[in-house]
């Protein structure tokens, strides 16, 4: 036998026997998982308790947070989604799960983020979302003035500025209800000029100049690319995440970073105070010394957090109200009887339009902006939630698209009924209200949610008093053939537009 056949057999016995190893380790994980891991007892489809890969697909092909709901429709509040991983649709759970913890294990006063669901790429500086506990909360005091009701006043001129423009335009190009209009893009055009301004000082002018800015596009790619680096860590597979945004990710990265750098450069050559989002961090960056990488990447989540959600949720409600006539009447008769002219219409004014509200609540729980992934880890030993005891290291999280059409927590869970959300409402309901969170609750959640509410009801304000609307067909069933990556992947929403002041 020669050298060669002998290190051929080896090679071989070494394969076999790591494949044999590989086997082993599969096989007796899944019955680890199966029937000896804390979570054990937790209801749940017998592959997801079995493996992460489940989840991890589905997750990365956006469709995890529907296949969710379904699991929870048919085993209950509490769900194992996965080996560690529990999902629930009571809404105490919130509290439980994203609420202020005084006292608890640690001295903990939140429970943590998971690495695994927001820093899935190392390389990238952390940013408010995804800082650790000490370094969130400098941000988000740093920030808070800017969110503040009297910077928002004093914001409202440059907000209302864009949706003048939006205005303008839409008259522009609607050809009298002749020519669909995809509200979609309009809206999201609009809600990125205005964070832009309010973050960099200058619009990303996809209304002055009627087109798509290359960050809208990146913006979206980086949330589904985001997808599927979770999907990869989920799995244990963190080293691949890295290398594969060695290969495809950093180039993408670095054509955008020039982009903000560029803004960023412009924004902090301002002289004295500028009362927008992201003067409080400005203003510190030398006190804390903040690099500019760390500026960049909290301009980055500001303007994707402040863009996305408002225009996501801006369509949906268009979509629904134009999908249920009797609504967008109820809807054009609070608006067109409560200002005499559009310039009775301001921040201030549509706040007293309280089927407006219900109508932007009720679209919040039918297409939530963010339709899963705030997942948690749960501390030290373990925490109760919602009633069960849950082992410490477990991911847990409410989704919010199980939780908003949970048969639990609201009548006819499917069906848009604004009406839920009229306290005055005659109609007996078993609604629980409080299981709506869009903008989720505790010291993470939503620091936009005021200028969120005031930018959707002042732009809805405006078009519901200019035009009245039809859906185009082509955009039927719209919300249906949509995927989620978690945000969602959107569709073009065409709508015929015809201004009120030219009907017939
Ligand atoms: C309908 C609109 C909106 C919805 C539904 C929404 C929803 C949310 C949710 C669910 C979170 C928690 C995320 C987490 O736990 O990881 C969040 C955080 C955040 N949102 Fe919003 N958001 C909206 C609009 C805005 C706007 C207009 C801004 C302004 C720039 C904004 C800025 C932020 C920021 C900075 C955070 C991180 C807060 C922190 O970690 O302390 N959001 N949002």
């Amino acid at each position: 036998m020669t050298i060669l056949d002998t290190l051929g057999q080896n090679a071989g016995q070494y394969a076999t026997a790591a494949l044999t190893l590989i086997v082993i380790w599969q096989v007796s994980t899944i019955i680890y998982n199966l029937y000896f891991h804390p979570l054990r007892d937790f209801p749940g489809p017998v592959l997801s308790r079995a493996s992460g890969i489940f989840w991890a697909y589905r997750h990365s092909t956006g469709v995890q947070a529907f296949h969710t709901q379904k699991l929870h429709d048919k085993y209950g509040t509490v769900v194992r989604v996965g080996p560690n991983h529990l999902s629930f649709t009571d809404p105490q759970a919130w509290k439980d799960i994203y609420g202020h913890r005084i006292g608890s294990v640690g001295n903990m006063t939140e429970m943590p983020k998971s690495p695994v669901f927001v820093r899935s790429i190392k390389n990238i500086p952390p940013s408010i979302i995804n800082a650790d506990r000490e370094e969130h909360s400098m941000l988000r005091r740093a920030l808070s003035h800017g969110f503040s009701d009297s910077s928002m006043r004093e914001q409202e001129p440059l907000i209302a500025k864009y949706v003048d423009l939006l205005l303008q335009r839409l008259h522009q190009k609607c050809d009298r209800g002749n020519e669909p209009l995809n509200l979609e893009t309009w809206y999201n055009w609009t809600t990125f000029d205005v964070v832009g301004d309010l973050v960099f000082g200058q619009s990303f002018q996809c209304l002055e100049k009627v087109r798509t800015h290359p960050w809208v596009a990146f913006i979206f790619q980086s949330v589904k690319y985001g997808a599927t680096t979770v999907a990869l860590n989920y799995l244990g597979l963190s080293p691949v995440t890295q290398i594969i945004f060695k290969i495809g990710g950093l180039s993408a990265i670095k054509t955008m970073r020039k982009y903000i750098n560029d803004l960023l450069t412009s924004r902090l050559s301002v002289k004295g105070d500028r009362n927008d989002l992201f003067e409080g961090i400005v203003k510190r960056r030398e006190e804390w010394n903040i690099s500019f990488e760390r500026l960049s990447a909290n301009a980055f989540i500001l303007v994707l957090a402040g863009s996305e959600t408002t225009a996501t949720t801006l369509s949906g409600a268009t979509y629904l109200l134009l999908s249920h006539p009797e609504a967008l009447e109820k809807l054009q008769e609070e608006v067109r009887s409560s200002f005499r002219s559009v310039d009775d219409i301001n921040i201030n004014s549509v706040n007293k339009l309280s089927y407006m509200l219900a109508v932007l609540n009720e679209a919040l729980r039918l297409y939530p902006p963010v339709t899963s992934s705030l997942a948690r880890e749960v501390p030290g030993k373990g925490e109760h939630i919602a009633g069960h005891y849950v082992a410490g290291g477990t991911f847990v999280e409410v989704q919010h698209w199980a939780m908003n059409h949970s048969k639990e927590n609201w009548t006819d869970p499917w069906t848009f009924d604004p009406e839920r959300f009229l306290a005055d409402s005659k109609t007996p309901s078993d609604n629980k209200l409080e299981a709506l969170q869009a903008f989720s609750v505790g010291p993470r959640n939503c620091i936009g949610r005021n200028l969120a509410y005031a930018e959707m009801r002042l732009i809805l304000a405006r078009l519901i008093f200019d035009f009245d609307m039809k859906l185009a067909d082509d955009s039927k069933r719209w919300i249906e053939r949509q995927k989620a990556f978690p945000l969602w992947d959107r569709i073009p929403l065409n709508v015929y537009l015809t201004p009120v002041a030219s009907r017939p």
